[in-house]
């Protein structure tokens, strides 16, 4: 059986990444507008027309799009920041608990998770459910992204002749739009620190949350926290642990390491004897960052297996 596909924004940054992971795809038929894409009239057409729609599109716009789907059998993957804390959506983060794959096999509208909140919930939210870090904790995340993470507008930005920034800190105001996202799906009560940079690299990110474990319940040990998130991923393919002796026997991770898949690792770097810890997880920000997890999605709610086309 063949199904089709929209992909609202599919000349975009996201919106190309997942093409290119389904145009090669035989059971899967794209709906491509080409010079058209911006044709209200035509985008409607398509977003009523497909069994399933993938929304690549700034916050507004994807709201706009939503509200012109009448056909309720549509299934909406909405890649953008705006119903990412709405109760009405799943949240596709597939591996976040164990029902959520159903969840999502059985819903008709998705938000797919931001970049950095993929790797921040990753790490934190096993913690949070084992016991090992208070929902009150006050929780710092330091990240660094390749700067296809700011679309086509930084894209352009760093590839301009002459230009010559290294690196960015940014969210300074420190009331980034992800903050919402990764509080809320992490069960956290108190907002997360959440301090951002931009590397001259296109593509790629770690996202790193640094811990007292004296400040923890019961102050775990690096084994501890390390089990807890291998207890929670067991039997998932797209997110893995690093095992603790590889961690430790490593002098540095850079950030471009898994680009072009959809798979997550999660690192426990850790000073048994000091009693800190550095958890950071790497993954491509339009992996399992943006379309590679939107692919998984789209696979589930099609009933299909979550790995199809993906790598
Ligand atoms: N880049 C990343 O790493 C990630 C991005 N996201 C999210 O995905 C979404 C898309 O981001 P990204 O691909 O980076 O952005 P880009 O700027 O690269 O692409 C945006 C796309 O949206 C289209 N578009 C913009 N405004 C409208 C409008 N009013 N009506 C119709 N189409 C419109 C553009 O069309 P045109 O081609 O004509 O310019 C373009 O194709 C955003 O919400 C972003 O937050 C999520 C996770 C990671
Ligand atoms: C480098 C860079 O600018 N990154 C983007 C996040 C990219 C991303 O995750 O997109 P969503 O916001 O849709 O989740 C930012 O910080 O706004």
């Amino acid at each position: 059986m063949t199904h089709t596909i929209f992909i609202d924004g599919e000349a975009g940054t996201t919106g190309l990444e997942i093409r290119e992971r389904l145009e090669t795809r035989s059971d899967l038929e794209l709906i491509l507008l080409g010079d058209r894409r911006r044709d209200v009239e035509a985008r409607r057409e398509a977003l009523n027309a497909a069994d399933a729609v993938i929304l690549c599109l700034p916050d507004e716009a994807a709201k706009e799009a939503v509200a012109m789907i009448a056909n309720p059998a549509v299934r909406v993957i909405d890649a953008s920041t705006a119903y990412r804390v709405d109760p009405d959506w799943i949240y596709g983060f597939a591996e976040m608990e164990p029902g959520q794959a159903a969840a999502i096999a059985a819903s008709t509208r998705v938000s797919n998770p931001g970049c950095y909140p993929t790797g921040f919930i990753g790490l934190v939210r096993p913690l949070v459910r084992a016991g090992l870090m208070r929902p009150d904790h006050p929780v710092t995340v330091n990240a660094v992204s390749g700067y296809s993470g700011g679309g086509k507008a930084m894209i352009a930005e760093f590839e301009a002749p002459g230009a010559s920034t290294a690196y960015r800190a940014y969210g300074l105001s420190l009331t980034h739009k992800h903050v919402p996202e990764m509080t809320r799906h992490t069960g956290l009560s108190r907002d997360v620190l959440f301090a951002p940079a931009v590397g001259n690299y296109r593509q790629g990110m770690l996202v790193e949350v640094p811990l007292h474990l004296a400040s923890l319940p019961e102050t775990p040990s690096i084994e501890r926290v390390h089990g807890a998130l291998v207890e929670a991923y067991e039997g998932h393919r797209f997110v893995e642990v690093a095992d603790l002796e590889t961690t430790e026997a490593m002098t540095g991770l850079e950030p471009q390491g898994l680009n072009g898949t959809n798979r997550m690792r999660l690192h426990v770097f850790g000073d048994r004897a000091g009693g800190q810890a550095r958890l950071v997880a790497l993954l491509d920000n339009l992996g399992k960052g943006a379309s590679g997890a939107a692919v998984q999605n789209l696979n589930l709610m099609l009933g299909l297996d979550e790995g199809t086309g993906l790598v």
